[in-house]
């Protein structure tokens, strides 16, 4: 598997006679191999366990690496092998099962394992923090320490600090430190010399609770209970279900229900939720129905809660586990169920260092767990879709809403040659009119933030593009600036042109802001209520946002994707989508999959109540067949067309991709490398005779210059997987190898969920 690269077993160079023991550690660094140091002073062979974590001297700085083997002989010359500072492990932190689970990830992503366990781990762990639940330290005075110490005779403070701690027989404890004066300085001092010592003490675990539900379960209706039923009979084993149910279908009823059985059989259930669902409607959801010990593992928790989280989750403490992405890699102890809501969410993709899939992972991780898996969605992913064709996963299907609510109804709206104010087209006002008359509330559907996307020179034509971006700036109208959404570049926005000085700039197109500023003019009667990235920065904000909106009073909600998902707004009767385009023409070949998925979650929002909804859409292509196809016959018959269009043109999921991305200061230095990279994998493919594999570039980036860099990509599609990976494997390693790629910045994406 990962190993340091060369021989393993040369020849030693050091001396025969005490035997070694040579510790090989992954460190959090990129490169792709094993890093060989002596055990610290003091530990013996038998004390250490793969898993473990130790801190060791790298270069100038102290690294924490985790232990994956010991061994007796290393390639490193003895005179240059140098002792680990120290063991923080008394048993490793990671679990075996999950240890494998990194293993098996940074081998299929090509990541080094050092960096992907840096992934996994809770960030105090990977900062040394200790491993163990619910510690507390205590400060204890050390056997035959005496005040009357000459070491302190010149040190009132520590002496001070020594007379507090010999007042408490069981020891202070960390948090009351401050509280009793207490320096940790001071107390540092005394432990070098050893006075005081920390002892680490568990607080005693809390029961777990005998009934699990706190709230009654509603009755299912027959295609909730089949699906259930389902479920039910794969516990106890490995088991891929699809769970494809219209919004509003009671998909989240289905998994409360199977959740409570897998409490009931003593065993622990992991729940990932996207990012964007993270209201707190969702959670509430789940913390009303239970008497369970609930771990949050999302962005909004810090550091300490994070740990705690985990550790309880990893020692049988919580009962469910909730989360995000990085939810994936928290250890259980009684591991019972996974279920993956809205899993054609692209936020379960990491975009950045170990780009993973935490969909695909927990496949993987069901099955080692042996457990059953549910991927829930109104919009089931192509992939997974392909996955229930092919029998890998069972579908059960939800076609109706719970509670009797009905689908809401489409129209698309050709607006060729109909003129566009702020974006919103007569017949669109006039509909948004009659449903504000008629006391119910309007969503706007607008997935563009800012006021306007550019900012025009009616005189000279001067376009306000971003100095270290091939994009335009986005007009700010409240904070007055332009600003790139790629790089995040702000400037003033300019009084004049500064190009031709005149006076004429106009903004171009409708964001959010202006639709937003238009609406008010139009229905100056009524609230409007903008929710985007730039509005919402507050939690508060967004709460008392949800708690308007739930009064039910008519009103107009302008947003971007953030309201699309996870949300019930039973008021909202009409669904007013005001671009659908853009996902029509895009190069990227998911882009329509990703607006069919939007636009049916937006829509989904609609007439979650008695009145059924209507859904318009805004389109210069109203005609185009697989927007037709959605509004008319809905999204199954939509992934249906487009995955014949997928298996025809020979792309993802009836293909395998890698990408590999590369990006540097200069012009031509990342095609440079991409082009040496190119003729390696050329080499290898012809030497080891893998075949089916295709090498499509190296061609610029979609946008070739973003935040001052000149990007450029080289694409490898394959018809199997296993030759893919043989040659990854191999490649990489050159590939760190390689001069040109030291003044570029590369990285390859394993599944690239995007090509840009
Ligand atoms: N069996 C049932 N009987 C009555 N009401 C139900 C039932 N199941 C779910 N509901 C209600 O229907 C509504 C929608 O259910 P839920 O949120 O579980 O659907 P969902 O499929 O998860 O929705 P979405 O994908 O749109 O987020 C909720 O108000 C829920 O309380
Ligand atoms: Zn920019």
């Amino acid at each position: 598997m990962l190993r340091s690269r060369g021989p393993l077993w040369s020849p030693r160079v050091s001396d025969a006679h005490s035997p070694d023991v040579i510790l090989r550690l992954a460190l959090p660094s990129p490169l792709r191999r094993l890093f060989d140091y002596r055990a610290p002073p003091g530990v013996a062979r038998a004390q250490l366990q793969p898993g473990m974590r130790l801190r060791v001297p790298f270069g100038r700085r102290e690294l924490i690496g985790i232990l994956i083997e010991v061994s007796d002989r290393s390639e490193v010359p003895a005179a240059k092998l140098k002792p680990a500072l120290e063991l923080l492990d008394a048993r490793a932190p990671l679990p075996p099962a999950l240890f494998k689970l990194c293993l098996w990830t940074a081998q299929y992503y090509q990541h080094s394992l050092g960096d992907t366990l840096s992934w996994a781990l809770p960030v105090l762990l990977r900062q040394g923090e200790p491993a163990e639940a619910r510690q507390e330290r205590f400060w204890h005075l050390a056997a035959g320490a005496s005040l009357d110490d000459p070491r302190l005779a010149r040190a009132p403070r520590q002496r001070q600090a020594l007379a507090t701690i010999a007042q408490h027989p069981h020891g202070v404890a960390q948090q009351l430190l401050s509280q009793l004066q207490l320096n940790r300085d001071s107390l540092e001092l005394l432990r070098e010399k050893g006075l005081v010592h920390i002892e680490v003490r568990r607080h005693a675990s809390s029961e777990r609770p005998t009934r699990w539900l706190a709230q009654p379960e509603l009755p299912l209706n027959p295609e909730q209970s089949a699906a259930a039923e389902a479920v039910r009979a794969g516990f106890g084993r490995f088991h891929a279900f699809l769970l494809a149910g219209v919004t509003g279908s009671g998909k989240t009823e289905v998994y409360l229900q199977l959740i409570r059985e897998t409490l009931e059989a003593g065993k622990q259930a992991l729940v990932l939720i996207p990012e964007i669902n993270l209201g707190p409607q969702t959670l509430a959801r789940f913390e009303k129905r239970f008497n369970a010990r609930i771990a949050l593992l999302h962005s909004n928790v810090n550091d300490r809660e994070r740990l705690d989280a985990w550790l309880a989750a990893r020692d049988g403490e919580a009962d469910i586990i909730i989360g995000t992405r990085s939810a994936l890699f928290t250890p259980m102890q009684r591991p019972g169920l996974i279920i993956i809501d809205e899993e054609h969410d692209a936020s379960y993709k990491q975009q950045e260092g170990l780009r993973y899939h935490a969909r695909d992972l927990a496949l993987v991780r069901a099955r080692q767990d042996n457990v059953p898996i549910l991927l829930g969605s109104a919009t089931p992913s192509l992939e997974s879709l392909h996955n229930a064709h092919n029998g890998r996963y069972a579908l059960l299907k939800l076609t109706q809403r719970a509670g009797g609510a009905q689908q809401p109804r489409f129209l698309r709206l050709d607006v060729k040659s109909r003129p566009l104010d702020s974006g919103l087209s007569g017949p669109m006002q006039q509909a948004i009119a009659q449903t504000l008359a008629a006391g119910q509330q309007v969503l706007v559907f607008l997935n563009r933030r800012g006021f306007a996307p550019t900012l025009l020179c009616h005189d000279c034509g001067w376009l306000s593009g971003c100095p270290r971006c091939d994009a335009r700036m986005t007009v700010h109208q409240r904070s007055n600036e332009l600003r790139c959404h790629h790089c995040g570049h702000v400037e003033a926005r300019p009084h004049s042109c500064p190009k031709c000085q005149r006076l004429d700039l106009r903004p171009v197109g409708a964001g959010t802001e202006r639709a937003e500023e238009r609406l008010g003019i139009l229905f100056p009667d009524y609230p409007v209520l903008r929710v985007d990235r730039d509005s919402t920065s507050r939690k508060e904000a967004m709460a008392q946002l949800f708690a308007t909106i739930q009064r039910g009073e008519p009103c107009i909600l302008i947003g971007t994707q953030m309201l699309a998902k996870g949300h019930h707004f039973p008021r909202v009767t009409l669904v007013a989508i005001l671009d659908a385009d853009g996902g029509l023409f895009s190069a990227d070949f998911r882009a329509s999959e990703r607006m069919a998925q939007l636009i049916v979650q937006v829509a989904g929002r609609a007439g979650r109540a008695e009145e059924p909804g209507k859904v318009i859409i805004q389109t210069h292509l109203a005609e185009h067949p697989l927007l037709v196809q959605l509004t008319e016959q809905g999204y199954f018959a939509f992934a249906e067309q487009a995955l014949a269009e997928r298996r025809s043109a020979g792309l993802p999921p009836f293909a395998h991709l890698a990408l590999l991305r590369a990006e540097a200061h200069k012009p031509g230095q990342a095609e440079g490398f991409l082009d040496q990279a190119c003729s390696l994998a050329e080499r290898l493919l012809d030497e080891r005779r893998l075949g089916g594999i295709e090498l499509l570039g190296p061609v610029p980036a979609p946008m070739e210059r973003r935040a001052g860099r000149y990007r450029a990509q080289l694409l490898l599609q394959a018809s199997a997987r296993a030759p893919l990976h043989r040659l990854l494997g191999a490649w990489l390693l050159e590939l760190e190898q390689l001069p040109s790629g030291r003044a570029v910045r590369w990285s390859l994406d394993v599944d690239p969920i995007d090509l840009f």
